[in-house]
């Protein structure tokens, strides 16, 4: 019998950020583990002409879903969506629904945030800080809350080489921040933020790490737990291998590279891609919500929940199976050939992205409005640039995680917990998952069908068709040019085809006395 699984049977569990990647798997697995919980309630906002009631219909009936429903058939009952907005003040939820969820929460979740590297200070701040803030109040009124799970990140701290499961103060206070930000206007706020951030790359790293402080400022008597996973990847198990459903992370740029966009990447091959897959930060996480409740520690317990000190893999190993994976189970309508690599200095960088990115979108583009249709293979290829630019920070370095806090809650589990919820990343074969994860990106994220494998083979021979003739006739035109301009290229393009005729007559001379 799992401890853990009995310990969310019966429970009302409050889960912000419950229709993000994280959220989702989280609520997957606690249903599926604990079908006999109370109630889950889930804080949604209507999003994309869809209301609440569509959006929660729509997750419950995805693919993630269908193994829950087998255990657990009145899913639909047990999930309670209520209607909120991080955002807002008091999240905007309606006395009725704060009434419910002050009575009966047990245990809190909190995933919610922006997780966006560029966004407004403004905006990261409201969400990342202020709302977790607000979250702690709401809990504090709790009567019955057992547990606040607070889920922040492994780079939280990136400005350093070494991250212990501590929290580290920011210069400036989280409270100072949140007012400054009630009163400043977006210009100023522009000009201070990269004083504010410092030697963080980005408002999001910054302000998460603004979260943490706030968490443990206002802990009070709460019982509460920080997860800082390090970059979340798609599933590894469960509930099925590769599940992925956002471009966010390596996805995005997995996507690019068997699409054809991406050829060149400016990273260091040896450096550790500290990825971490859902399913184990939710394992984990569960295993935290049930050691905060049950054993109380006396402080705030930080469990980083990374992979690179325990079974480490690195970007360049991971590239290679990602395009190792796309020459067996391409992906459909490439743009080119998968085909990348790794560039590690700035001037290959500028090079390979005039040669390799601009270019062929400029052709592309003049192909397009040649043929009337409107361009746009150039806007995307200046974004993916762009995203480039944001994730290179983080694919050029390594950082070293200690593992103290995770280690030993892992001790703690019951053989059958340990398996049922399994966070041991030493167990996990990187080249087996990566291959997982790019099927599950051609799957579950972009939808294609296993069946139009064939079709897309077909396409990839026709493209490198394409690209040899495409070659072939650059360089005759760039060689009839230099002919026509070169003395010396005149006498080099002589010798040769004297060179041709002399080797094509003296062939058939001998084969004639052959005869
Ligand atoms: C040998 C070579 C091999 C090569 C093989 C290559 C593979 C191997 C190499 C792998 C190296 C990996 C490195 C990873 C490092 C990660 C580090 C993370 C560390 C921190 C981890 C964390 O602690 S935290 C979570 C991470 N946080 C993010 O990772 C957000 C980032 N990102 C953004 O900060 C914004 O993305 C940014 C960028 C501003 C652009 O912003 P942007 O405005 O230009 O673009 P958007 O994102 O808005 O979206 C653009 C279009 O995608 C559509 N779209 C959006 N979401 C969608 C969805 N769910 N499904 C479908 N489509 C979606 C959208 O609808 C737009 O489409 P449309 O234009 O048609 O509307
Ligand atoms: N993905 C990763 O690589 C990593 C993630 N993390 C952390 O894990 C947590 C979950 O991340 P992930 O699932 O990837 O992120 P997602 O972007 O997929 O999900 C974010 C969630 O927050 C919700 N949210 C955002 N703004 C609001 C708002 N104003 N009101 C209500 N809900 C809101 C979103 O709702 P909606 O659907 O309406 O937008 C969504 O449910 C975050 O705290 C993140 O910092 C940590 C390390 C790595």
């Amino acid at each position: 019998m799992s401890m853990i699984a009995d310990f969310y049977g019966g429970k009302s569990i409050l889960i912000t950020g419950a229709t993000g990647f994280l959220g989702k798997v989280l609520m997957e697995k606690l249903f599926r583990t604990s079908p006999d919980l109370r109630v889950i309630y889930i804080l949604v906002r209507p999003k994309a002409g869809q209301t609440l009631q569509q959006r929660v219909f729509q997750i419950l009936n995805s693919k993630l879903f269908e193994k829950v429903k087998e255990v657990c058939p009145n899913v639909h009952e047990k999930i309670r969506a209520i209607s909120a907005d991080l955002n807002q003040n008091d999240f905007a939820i309606s006395m009725q629904d704060m009434q419910e969820l002050l009575s009966y929460t047990d245990i809190i979740f909190h995933c919610a945030a922006t997780v966006r590297f560029d966004d407004h200070l403004r905006h990261a701040v409201q969400l990342n800080v202020t709302a977790t803030q607000q979250l702690l109040l709401m809990a504090s009124q709790m009567p019955n809350l057992e547990a606040f799970i607070h889920i922040s990140t492994a780079f939280s701290n990136c400005n350093l080489k070494h991250i212990d499961e501590v929290i580290y103060p920011c210069p400036v206070e989280p409270k100072k921040i949140i007012d400054s930000m009630e009163w400043l206007d977006d210009a100023i706020i522009d000009e201070i933020t990269p004083k504010l951030i410092g030697d963080r790359p980005n408002t999001y790293t910054y302000t998460k790490a603004l979260g943490e402080m706030v968490v443990q400022q206002e802990s009070g008597k709460l019982n509460i737990a920080i997860i800082r996973p390090s970059i979340v990847g798609a599933t590894w198990q469960e509930p099925f291998p590769g599940w992925v459903d956002n471009i966010n992370g390596p996805t995005g740029l997995i996507v690019a590279a068997g699409k054809g966009f991406l050829r060149s990447i400016r990273a260091t091959p040896m450096a550790v891609a500290d990825l971490i897959p859902a399913d184990i930060v939710v394992n984990l996480t569960l295993a935290v919500g049930w050691y905060t409740a049950v054993h109380r520690p006396k402080s705030t317990l930080i469990y980083h929940c990374t992979s690179g000190n325990l079974n480490p893999c690195n970007w360049g190993k991971m590239g290679i199976q990602v395009l190792a994976t796309f020459e067996k189970i391409p992906l459909e309508r490439a743009f080119r050939r998968p085909k990348a690599d790794f560039t590690t200095n700035n001037v290959t960088t500028q090079y390979w992205n005039a040669v390799s990115h601009r270019a062929p979108a400029i052709i592309y583009d003049f192909y397009l409005r040649l043929t009337g249709r409107k361009p746009r293979m150039t806007k995307l290829m200046n974004r993916l640039l762009r995203t480039l630019s944001m994730l290179e920070y983080f694919i050029n370095r390594s950082w070293e995680w200690s593992t103290y806090n995770t280690e030993m809650l892992m001790s703690k589990l019951s053989p059958e917990d340990q398996r049922v919820f399994n966070f041991d990343v030493r167990q996990l074969n990187w080249l087996e998952y990566i291959e997982n994860y790019v099927l599950g990106v051609k799957k579950y994220l972009l939808k294609e069908d296993m069946a139009g494998i064939p079709e897309a083979k077909q396409h990839l021979k026709r493209l490198r068709n394409i690209h040899y003739l495409f070659n072939t006739a650059l360089f005759l035109i760039a060689w009839r040019l230099l002919i026509a301009r070169s003395q010396v290229a005149r006498n080099v393009w002589f010798f040769i085809v004297s060179f041709c005729y002399k080797f094509l007559s003296y062939f058939r001379a001998s084969s004639t006395l052959k005869v």
